[in-house]
């Protein structure tokens, strides 16, 4: 029986994922180092925006760390997809048993902002994913990936389809009558951002195949809350909260605007069915794919890390009633479906043990208290979406867009 504890390379841990997973990893026991190279934080920078919730420097919050779990977390500033050198040294060092990649731009409207944003979102998510898969077979060890994917790689258009984890069964015709197969299922990215997801796949198919790798491919629904078990214990671990047109993601922005004051922005008819799941499930996911890792030889792992679906609209009505919020139907700045529905399987992570915190008015009231704590730092001009896809959704933001501001600062909304 080993008696060491587990090792493990978080990349991308100073992110609004990364950094909860490094402390609940650290929590149950893991041996954790954080690698990053702080780009979320410069991005920010570049948006002129940040965070609603003060979030330290990576120093102060390990320093926190230690001081309330008496734990160590490590830290390594490093750029993963152009430093392979470095990234090989790292692992043939710390010789982790498994390596969690968030290391990727999350962020679809910010991939779709402009040509350079959509460059920058190719070259550094997918060199990411190929430096490191390429670095482990490099170090010779035995290391397993458990990559943060998205359930965007499926598309939104799916007719019914009860979603399967990753694997699609077709029937093909052969010289010997229909014969059943298992395909990857095919991909249909709707942003710059989710299609690097879709060719990370590839990237996995590929090394897995050729060299062995253990990999596991979370395809993750979008992420609500702020907080989690770890997180809530000092201020100065407290998770990044986005509000802003690009990084800030549905239900979160929807109670963070309910929370300041500002009508709730439903894209369109508000009818977009998206998979759901809240950031301390994130987390307990993560655990559970890394304690339950493929074996050498296996096909990629691919798991919905997804609890519940939920339309837009219902969001919006739900945050609504329990706030009283104003609820507008602003012209949506990106290409996809006004209307879809979503069935979703998500069985490996249930037989796994996974008891899924649902879209409780506790929790969602949890977030809105963090939002209104924390409201005199919000920049209310940054909310409204204006990463438009295309050019058409550009010109139809354009004429649409009638300021109702009757002072600075106030909402910009825009009306359908
Ligand atoms: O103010 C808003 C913001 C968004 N939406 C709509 O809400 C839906 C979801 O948008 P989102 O920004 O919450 O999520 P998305 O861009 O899909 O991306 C997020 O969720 C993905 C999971 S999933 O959506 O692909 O399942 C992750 O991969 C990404 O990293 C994360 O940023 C879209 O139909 C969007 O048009 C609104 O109606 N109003």
């Amino acid at each position: 029986m080993r008696l060491s504890p587990m090792r493990v390379l978080v990349l991308g841990g100073d992110g609004f994922c990364g950094w909860p997973t490094a402390l609940h990893l650290s929590a149950q026991g893991w041996d954790v180092t954080i690698v990053d190279n702080l780009s979320r934080r410069n991005i920010d920078n570049e948006l002129e925006v940040q965070s609603l919730t003060p979030i330290r420097t990576m120093g102060e919050r390990i320093k926190a760390w230690k001081e309330v779990s008496g734990r160590d977390i490590g830290f390594v500033n490093m750029t993963v997809g152009k430093e392979f050198d470095r990234l090989v040294a790292l692992i043939r060092d710390l010789t982790p048993d498994s390596v969690v990649h968030f290391a990727e731009q999350r962020a679809a409207p910010y991939s779709m902002k402009s040509a350079r944003h959509k460059l920058y979102t190719v070259d550094n998510n997918i060199n990411a994913t190929n430096h490191l898969l390429a670095a482990i077979v490099e170090s010779g060890l035995d290391v397993h990936l458990a990559h943060l994917g998205t359930m965007g790689v499926y598309g939104y258009g799916t007719a019914g389809l009860r979603i399967p984890e990753g694997y699609l069964k077709v029937t093909v015709e052969t010289d010997n009558g229909p014969a059943e197969q298992e395909i990857l299922f095919p991909p249909n990215p709707g942003s710059i951002y989710h299609m690097t997801k879709t060719q990370d796949a590839l990237l996995f198919q590929f090394y897995a195949r050729n060299d062995g790798l253990r990999i596991t491919d979370l395809h993750q629904g979008i992420v609500w809350g702020a907080q989690t078990a770890e997180t809530r214990l000092d201020e100065r671990l407290i998770n990044r909260f986005d509000y802003d047109g690009d990084y800030g993601t549905v239900l979160n922005r929807f109670l963070m605007q309910a929370a300041v004051g500002y009508p709730l922005t439903v894209h369109g008819s508000g009818g977009q069915t998206r998979a759901f799941i809240h950031i301390q499930d994130t987390v307990r996911c993560v655990e559970l794919a890394l304690n339950n890792p493929p074996k050498r030889g296996d096909r990629v792992k691919i798991l919905n890390q997804m609890t519940e679906s939920r339309r837009v609209r219902d969001l919006a009505r739900m945050v609504a009633d329990m706030t009283g919020a104003e609820v507008h139907n602003v012209p949506n700045p990106r290409q996809e479906a006004d209307e879809n529905d979503l069935v979703v399987a998500n069985d490996q992570f249930r037989e796994l043990g996974l008891k899924p915190i649902t879209l409780a008015e506790g929790l969602m009231q949890d977030v809105t208290e963090i939002a209104r704590r924390y409201a005199e730092r919000a920049d209310l001009s940054r909310i409204p979406c204006v990463s438009a896809w295309n050019q058409r959704r550009a010109k139809a933001l354009e004429s649409q867009a009638r300021p109702c501001a009757s002072s600075p600062g106030s909402p910009n909304i825009l009306t359908a």
